[in-house]
């Protein structure tokens, strides 16, 4: 059964119709891709889940009920976002980065323990924990990105471009932690990628986007039997 689910969703900046009429959903457990051209919606999908988005029709729904809360309650609830562009603290040391993941919560205890089992996730993150996070590199801020949204012990992680802007092992290392993710904590992670092979490696299925309206979804295989993203990415 689905625990997310986009029904009908359109989003309009003013006079640009980023999503159409979207329709999604993600099964407890999955991982899942978006992908799609530059400007086909990608993003805005994480973000009118996230209720960061100018949502104009269509409903999210989150575990089987309409998810109308505001973008903090909605980190509550257990959906965490990880932006675009890692949007580190660079000013802050990689300690002080991770426990922004959980601002909220009031249990020192707690913390203390999602600290810990993020930094034998991530074993760079715990060499590193006194640095400032403007030290690390794009790939270690990367995945101090990713150890920041578990933080908030998600059932669902959305990931907005985590390869973006990367070198070809570092972009490798980052799938490789995602779907360590996925195994290890059975997070359901849907994630937005631009890089199509290395991503269909990991996820279980995806959805290909093109001017705001879904034109595929399966499994990798039926993607990579298919000449969609040929059609959506050359405009033919
Ligand atoms: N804040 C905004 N204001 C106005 N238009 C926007 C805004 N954000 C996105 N758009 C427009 O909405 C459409 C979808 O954008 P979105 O960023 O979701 O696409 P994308 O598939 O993620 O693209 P990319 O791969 O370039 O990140 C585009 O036409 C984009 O220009």
């Amino acid at each position: 059964m689905d625990i997310l689910n986009l029904v009908d969703i359109s989003v309009h900046y003013d006079a640009v119709v980023a999503l159409d009429n979207v329709s999604l959903g993600v099964s407890e457990g999955e991982v899942v891709a978006v992908m799609g051209p530059n400007g086909a919606g990608k993003s805005t999908v994480l973000k009118a889940i996230m209720g960061l988005a100018p949502v104009v029709g269509g409903e999210v729904y989150w575990q089987q009920r309409p998810l109308e809360a505001a973008t903090h309650e909605i980190v509550k609830q257990g959906i965490s976002f990880v932006p675009q562009g890692r949007r580190v603290f660079t000013h802050l040391t990689v300690a002080e980065n991770l426990e922004m993941g959980c601002l909220y919560l009031n249990n020192a205890a707690e913390k203390a323990r999602r600290l810990d089992s993020v930094m034998e996730l991530f074993p760079i993150l715990h060499q590193k924990r006194d640095d400032l996070a403007s030290q690390m590199s794009g790939g270690q801020q990367q995945m101090l990105a990713l150890g920041r949204g578990l933080m908030a012990a998600p059932d669902v992680l959305l990931l907005d471009e985590p390869t973006l802007g990367l070198a070809p092992i570092v972009v490798k290392e980052v799938f490789q932690k995602v779907a360590e993710i996925s195994d290890r904590l059975n997070t359901t992670i849907l994630v937005v990628e631009h890089n199509i092979k290395g991503v269909l490696d990991i996820v279980d299925r995806a959805y290909v986007l093109d001017k705001g309206r879904v034109v595929h979804d399966g499994t990798p295989q039926s993607v990579r039997d298919t000449d969609i993203l040929t059609q959506v990415f050359l405009g033919s």
